[in-house]
């Protein structure tokens, strides 16, 4: 094995779209040796090893983070302290920790306080992902060109933080790093929001039964390009929507906000107000999409 790769060994915990783009990117780059994948489904791990995701694989955390210089933790946001605490007495010394979790403070705050100074947490998020699940979703190119967040914290190890740094840029990856909070109620904003209003209006439009026929078989390019992501992961969003609730809740309530003034328009068929709504969306949105 060389001696110049970034990581030795690396365990990927929950071997899916985000753990397995991840390990795909890094084999592509050359910046890994050994990739180890732990999950709970053996099927999906045995897909891994097949499509090159992970070397091999084993359902026990602690045989998986055994020797590992690297621990990437891509497992739903409400299991990953949970998996920490269940490999922990294997970790080795020196060994870093990362995670791709969509919500950042409360697991930062679960999983800082678990570990000796001799094993490091390094938070992270990519912004990148498909409403697909799994292993098969995987692909190498997730992460080109996108944005991945990290939220160092106070007791956050400077050279853990370059080398995680490092390896996301060689997954394609521009970092930017901001405190946990902040992120928090970004991606409420950017990511969670848009979530919930996917997931509600399916339900909403899927629920009017004022004909026999189920009226979703009509859906063109607008429902269909909007409601994309309510076909994500239903374990993945309640546990974003439990872990984020004060940042979402704020911004569910911003939502409420114009959606009742573009109702109050509709409802008084006052034409300049919603031209005005609509253009100032409009270019809001053409000045940065
Ligand atoms: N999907 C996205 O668009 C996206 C983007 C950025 C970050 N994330 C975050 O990345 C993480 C993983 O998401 P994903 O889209 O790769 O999900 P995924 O469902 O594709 O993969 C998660 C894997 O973890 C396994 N798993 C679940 N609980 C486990 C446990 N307790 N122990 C071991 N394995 C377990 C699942 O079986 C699955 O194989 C989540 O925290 C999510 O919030 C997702
Ligand atoms: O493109 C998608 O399907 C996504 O939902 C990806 C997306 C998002 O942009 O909201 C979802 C969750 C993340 O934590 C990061 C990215």
């Amino acid at each position: 094995m060389s001696d110049h790769l970034l990581i030795k060994r690396m365990a990927i915990m929950g071997v899916g779209l985000i753990g397995g783009s991840l390990a795909l990117a890094l084999k592509e780059a050359g910046a890994v040796g050994e990739v180890i994948g732990c999950g709970r489904g053996k099927p999906n791990l045995e897909k891994a090893v097949e499509l090159g995701i992970i070397d091999r694989y084993t359902r026990d955390p602690r045989e998986a983070v055994a020797d590992a210089d690297l621990i990437f933790l891509a497992t739903p946001v409400k299991t990953l302290g949970a998996v920490v605490e269940q490999c922990l007495p294997a970790i080795k010394a020196g060994a870093i920790i990362t995670d791709g979790g969509s919500v950042k403070a409360e697991v930062v705050r679960h999983i800082e306080p678990l570990l000796p100074d001799v094993i490091h947490f390094v938070p992270g998020h990519p912004i990148a992902g498909t409403e697909q699940s799994g292993a098969e979703a995987a692909f190498a190119g997730l992460y080109r060109g996108k944005r991945c967040i990290l939220t160092p914290t106070a007791k956050t190890d400077p050279q853990a933080l370059a080398l995680i740094e490092q390896m996301w840029q060689l997954a394609g990856s521009i970092v930017v790093k901001m405190p946990m909070d902040k992120h928090d109620r970004i991606l409420a904003a950017i990511s969670h929001l848009p979530h919930m209003v996917a997931y509600s209006l399916v339900n909403a439009v899927g629920s009017y039964d004022h004909y026999e026929e189920n009226i979703l078989e009509y859906s063109a390019g607008g429902f269909r390009d909007f409601t994309r992501i309510a076909s994500s992961d239903p374990t993945m969003w309640r546990d974003i929507a439990e872990t984020n609730r004060e940042a979402l809740l704020e911004m569910m309530e911003q939502f409420e906000v114009f959606f009742a003034e573009l109702k109050a328009d509709v409802a008084a068929g006052d034409g300049d107000k919603l031209f005005e709504f609509f253009l100032r969306s409009k270019q809001m949105r053409d000045a940065i999409l």
